[in-house]
């Protein structure tokens, strides 16, 4: 693996660990006291109502935003105050972050794109050539991982929405980032297509950190091993799936009306 961890960064110490986190946008707090500590290799979902702060959790970790305060850590590093290329240096990797997919640009030459920025590529044509038979190889190996074989020389824009985004995770996990932040990663796709996708999200991040943001609950309960409910700028629970469902304070400040409201649609169909 490339990225480093910190030599001080031992079994114990957590994936990604935030401290107290404060963010404030002028005079209104939005994130407002977060502490969290994710282990190596779990999977947690990010959940609470709309404007509740998921995202600016997401921009304060991949660092689009510097917290006001407190303090968040990568394998036992601080990498609060860092600009989000050397946070993915250090091993955590959004899936936007690398905007996405280059629509002109077929499967492989898109995957070898987001191994070529991960590898730090600073456009001087002799690393350039050092670095892209590592990075051909390592793309072939990607698109193998994210069962986009056949679909190699075909430009992005044309794949279907489903294989678009297991292409932007692909992209994701070129690096070999540990940590790895999804945002909604099913939007925009069918019941059955999200099912598919769940599974597919577990095999390509086996082994590795995850952290999504996500409003279906069918996707959060189907791959979370923990689940962070933020209202209102607060983490008010950070629990097994079981647990946070039966928590009578998630229920009343989310769940219960987010569970109804899904109940209702399933039975109008
Ligand atoms: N750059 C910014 N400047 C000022 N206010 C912001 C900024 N980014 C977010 N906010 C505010 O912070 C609050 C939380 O927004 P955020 O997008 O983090 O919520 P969210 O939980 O991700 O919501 P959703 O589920 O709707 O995406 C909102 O009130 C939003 O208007």
């Amino acid at each position: 693996m490339r990225h480093a961890t910190n030599p001080e960064g031992g079994a114990g110490v957590p994936a990604l660990e935030l401290r107290n986190v404060v963010k404030r946008f002028g005079k209104t707090e939005i994130i407002r006291g977060v502490s969290l500590a994710v282990r190596r290799g779990e999977r947690v979902a990010v959940i609470g109502p709309n404007g509740a702060g998921k995202s600016t959790l997401f921009n304060l970790i991949s660092g689009r935003f510097p917290p006001s305060s407190g303090e968040i850590l990568l394998n036992g590093r601080r990498i609060d105050g860092k600009r989000p290329f050397e946070i993915n240096r250090l091993g955590l990797s959004r899936s936007f972050q690398i905007t996405n997919i280059f629509p002109k640009l077929s499967v492989f030459e898109n995957l070898r794109c987001g191994v070529l920025w991960s590898l730090g590529y600073r456009y001087t044509f002799l690393k350039f050539l050092a670095d892209l038979d590592d990075a051909n190889e390592r793309a072939e190996a990607l698109l193998d991982r994210i069962g986009l074989r056949k679909k190699r020389d075909t430009l992005a824009m044309n794949l279907t929405y489903a294989e678009q985004r297991a292409l932007e995770i692909g992209i994701t996990i070129a690096g070999g980032a540990d940590v790895i932040l999804l945002d909604e990663p099913t939007a925009g796709m069918s019941k059955s297509e999200t099912r598919r996708f769940i599974e597919f999200i577990r095999e390509v991040t086996e082994g590795r950190t995850l952290l999504t943001v996500e409003h279906d609950m069918g996707v959060v309960f189907g791959l979370a091993d923990r689940i962070a409910v933020v209202v209102y700028g607060e983490v008010i629970a950070f629990d097994t799936p079981e647990a946070v469902k039966a928590n009578p304070r998630v229920q009343e400040a989310y769940l219960g009306s987010v569970l109804a409201e899904q109940q209702a649609a399933e039975a109008a169909h």
